[in-house]
């Protein structure tokens, strides 16, 4: 009789711990799976979700709701993959196969220099060790806003609530003094390329978004000899920025936002996209502003007078279409605030 309650006692916690642990590794990893009962298969998947679980162990998030939660939304969990690395860093400086064939063709790069040696110069030079935004293991609620360049950003005197947010990222030649009561004045992360660069103030950290290899090369020159001042437009010769607060986005993560998110529309994802995105996988609230037309339909700059410049929408690059519409969605789930803006 005893060993008989004994044997239950055991197949029941037996029972219970497989349960939840399987539930948990599977609810971790946010990805929509197919119930198959193969052993082989659900023992190589079992083996997966352990190894992400110890390689990325999931940040505490004190918010009401968190970002990367999943079961909210099966559109996003679907498409959301928070196992993938925004950064490059010095220790994660792979590039797959796959990820640096489809970035070589984004600007065509003609005789590109070797992708490896030209990031071990780079990362001879700058630290590229991580983002304190990064940092797992942080308890608390990280708000971010991001901020896009839209004419809708004028006159809609933001600026206070865009300061109140832990993180403000801004993106290329986006400037605050003179409009800080609609776009407000704080920054901590700016994304720029060559092309798009412009100085900022010492304590912000330039998120470079590499489009070719010259574009790591270029960060590599513009600190030491100043001898790249051209790519497809001239760009300059030497920045100021701390080597400390350069930051490398990766390319990986553009193309896994092209394929998940985009679904292969336009040539690759806006600066716009890329910010959000990254925003959404390191934030546990992300707030959206200075995205989409103004309320005339207008697509400029919050800083140009030229109302029809609609430079945005106008490029083959982008379908800003669709990515608006990426926006739109993300905030119908309530996964983002929108803020339309005037
Ligand atoms: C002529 C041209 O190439 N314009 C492109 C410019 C240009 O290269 C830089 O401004 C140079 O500093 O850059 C882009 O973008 P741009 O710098 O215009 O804007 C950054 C992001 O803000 C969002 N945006 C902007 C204006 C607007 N009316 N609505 C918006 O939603 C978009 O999400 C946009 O991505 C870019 O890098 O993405 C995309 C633009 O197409
Ligand atoms: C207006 C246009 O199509 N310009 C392209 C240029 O696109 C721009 O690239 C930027 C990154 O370098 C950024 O993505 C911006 O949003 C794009 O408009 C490049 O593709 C360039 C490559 O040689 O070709 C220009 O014609």
């Amino acid at each position: 009789m005893v060993v008989v309650r004994r044997r239950n006692v055991k197949m029941f916690t037996f029972a219970f711990l497989l349960i939840t642990v399987t539930s948990f590794l599977l609810n971790y990893t946010h990805q929509v799976t197919t119930t198959t009962w193969d052993p082989r298969h659900l023992i190589v998947q079992f083996s997966e979700h352990v190894q992400k679980l110890f390689k990325y162990p999931r940040r505490p998030c004190s918010c009401r709701t968190c970002i990367s939660e999943p079961g909210h939304s099966l559109w996003f969990d679907q498409r959301f993959n928070s196992t993938m690395q925004p950064f490059l860093t010095s220790q994660n400086a792979l590039i797959p196969e796959d990820s640096y064939r489809w970035w070589l063709k984004l600007q065509g790069e003609k005789s590109p220099r070797s992708l490896n040696s030209t990031l071990a110069e780079l990362f001879g030079i700058i630290p590229g060790d991580g983002d304190p935004l990064q940092e797992r293991g942080s308890p608390g609620c990280r708000r971010c806003a991001v901020v896009g360049n839209s004419g809708n950003l004028r006159q809609s005197r933001y600026g206070q609530d865009i300061d109140s947010h832990d993180f403000v990222l801004r993106m290329n030649r986006a400037p605050t003094a003179g409009y800080e009561s609609d776009v407000g004045s704080k920054t901590t992360h700016h994304f720029v390329y060559p092309e798009s660069y412009k100085e900022l103030a010492a304590n912000v950290s330039m998120i470079l978004i590499p489009f070719k290899t010259l574009d790591l090369r270029w960060v590599v020159t513009a600190l030491t000899t100043g001898t790249i001042n051209f790519t497809y437009v001239p760009v300059p010769r030497k920045i100021k920025v701390k080597k400390e607060k350069i930051l490398v986005y990766n390319p990986a993560f553009m193309k896994y936002i092209y394929e998940n998110w985009l679904e292969h529309h336009g040539r690759y994802p806006s600066t716009g996209l890329l910010s959000l995105m990254f925003a959404l996988h390191v934030c546990d609230e992300v707030n959206v502003y200075g995205f989409g037309a103004d309320s005339k339909g207008h697509w400029h700059h919050y800083w140009e007078n030229n109302t029809s410049g609609g430079a945005f929408r106008k490029t083959g690059v982008h379908d800003g279409d669709f990515e608006f519409n990426i926006t739109l969605t993300l905030a119908s789930i309530e996964k983002i605030k929108f803020f339309k803006g005037r």
